[in-house]
């Protein structure tokens, strides 16, 4: 299987992009940095200890500010991380976070037979992943890549979902030869999810894929289960659906049925609506003779983006409004969560370039940008924005645009911001930047995408992913 070799490199490949290769820190021993770290006032056996389905707030923030007016990350301080490694933007996770966030799901989820499905595109990082994988996570996959990564993190392919309107025939034999549930997205992808199955000689356990049009009141471009949507069976097909599945009992064993609403979602009754209209599709498909029995509700719950203390639903929440219409049915629940897993978990830590004014609005321009954090610029999202360290005594607090060096007016990071005026090379750090920052980057303006650390639980910090650099954008021109 491909998977395998996918940090393997082939002896064809010229020596400096294998040295490179070769370099790779998953297959060598994490790089370590060894400069000493200050300790937060608050132990780090004491910040593990603050359980997050315990407490009113959704999630804990592992970067917090201490009274000393510095931020930490798990004990750590933020800015002793950034003098110990290269000047350059990067992202930093706390990986005690990522246990708590998944260990708040399991306890929502006890006494339902359940699979939680982490949705890989939120953030692929191949320790991220490894780390879900071993908390107990299955992998929501939308590429045939996400596949492979998912196996090469050794992920339980029966316990992977392959989703997407566009899923290609070669990607899909491969589900089909791992046993990965798939999701039926429209009447050409059955007929390719019917091919794959003759091709691998194996039959595919397939959820149909439910467009229930329940609005979920996000922005537009994160709403995929209202009637517009490019995903999903509309209701008035579905039986067009079930009788191609019982047209192909070789090929087809329909096991469940599947929604995603969209994200960010922040209201648990849109996800009863939601439950409510699938349990009834499910009781028809029933009807039918099928005996299926998966239920999966798809991701999509939003997180406290803003930081200003607002009560929003914790994956207790979202878990108790279907628990019963779950149990009453006897079903398997799936979950696909991506953001609320992993987004709190890290940040985008960056340096001021310099601060200026154009007369009417004042400009910090930090290193970081819209190439390494897009949502900003593509939603309009708004993520939390701090220095990492005191300001210092007399530095006036102004209204700011955050704004990166890329050769765009959508280049911002945060939309008028109070803020300390900072001085140059201060830190500054985008926060919930876990998911769909690093894995939405890009490499506009030749901005090379950042390298990424995170803090262990006993508190070291490793680097678990390496910064592009100009040599490796050179090599896609070596040799044509
Ligand atoms: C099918 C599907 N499942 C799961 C997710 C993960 O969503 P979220 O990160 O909002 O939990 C997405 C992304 O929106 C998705 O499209
Ligand atoms: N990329 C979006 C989420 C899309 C989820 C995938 N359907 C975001 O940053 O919020």
């Amino acid at each position: 299987m491909a998977a395998a070799n996918l940090y393997s490199p082939s002896p064809s490949l010229p020596s400096t992009l294998r040295h490179s290769l070769n370099s790779n820190p998953f297959t060598r021993i994490p790089f370590r940095l060894h400069k000493p770290f200050s300790k937060t006032p608050l132990s780090l056996k004491a910040v593990l200890s603050q359980n997050p389905s315990k407490t009113q707030t959704q999630f804990h923030h592992c970067f917090s500010k201490s009274s000393d007016g510095f931020l930490y990350c798990e004990g750590i301080k933020v800015q002793d991380i950034m003098e110990s490694v290269d000047k350059r933007p990067f992202y930093l996770y706390s990986k005690p976070q990522i246990t708590r966030n998944v260990e708040a799901y399991k306890e929502a989820l006890e006494g339902l037979n359940s699979i939680i499905g982490y949705a890989i595109k939120a953030n692929n990082n191949l320790k991220v992943l490894e780390h879900l994988r071993k908390l107990g996570c299955g992998a929501v996959l939308v590429s045939g890549n996400e596949l492979r990564l998912a196996l090469h993190a050794g992920f339980d392919p029966t316990r992977c979902i392959f989703n997407g309107n566009g899923k290609l025939l070669e990607d899909l034999v491969l589900a089909a030869e791992q046993g990965v549930f798939v999701n039926v997205d429209s009447e050409f992808d059955l007929d390719n999810i019917v091919a794959a199955a003759r091709i691998s000689g194996k039959k595919v356990n397939v959820l149909l894929r439910i467009n229930p049009d329940v609005d979920p009141q996000v922005h537009p471009y994160v709403a995929t289960g209202n009637k517009n949507s490019k995903f999903g069976i509309r209701n008035e097909k579905l039986q067009w659906f079930l009788d191609a599945v019982k047209a192909h009992p070789d090929e087809l064993k329909l096991v469940g049925a599947h929604c995603h609403l969209g994200s960010t979602i922040t209201k648990v009754d849109i996800f009863r609506d939601a439950a409510v209209l699938m349990v009834n599709y499910i009781d028809q498909i029933r009807d039918q003779g099928f005996e299926v029995n998966y239920l999966n509700i798809g991701g999509g719950l939003g997180i406290d983006y803003y930081h200003a203390g607002a009560i929003l639903p914790t994956p207790r929440d979202l878990i108790n409004t279907v628990r019963e219409l779950v149990l009453s049915r006897d079903l398997n629940l799936i979950i696909e969560p991506g953001r609320s897993l992993i987004a709190n978990t890290c940040c985008l830590v960056n340096r001021v370039t310099g601060v200026k004014t154009n007369g009417t609005k004042n400009f910090i321009v930090i290193d970081g940008s819209m190439a390494e954090l897009i949502r900003p610029s593509l939603y309009d999202a708004y993520q939390h924005i701090e220095l990492v360290a005191p300001s210092s005594p007399g530095a006036e607090i102004s209204t700011f645009d955050v704004v990166g060096p890329v050769c765009e007016s959508a280049d911002f990071l945060g939309k008028q911001r109070e803020l300390p005026t900072p001085t140059k090379g201060a830190g500054l750090v985008v926060h919930d930047a876990g998911a769909y920052c690093m894995s939405m980057a890009s490499t506009y303006n030749l901005k090379m995408r950042p390298p990424e650390y995170w803090v262990d639980e006993d508190g070291s910090v490793s680097k678990i992913r390496h910064g592009e650099t100009f040599d490796d954008h050179l090599q896609f021109f070596k040799n044509l």
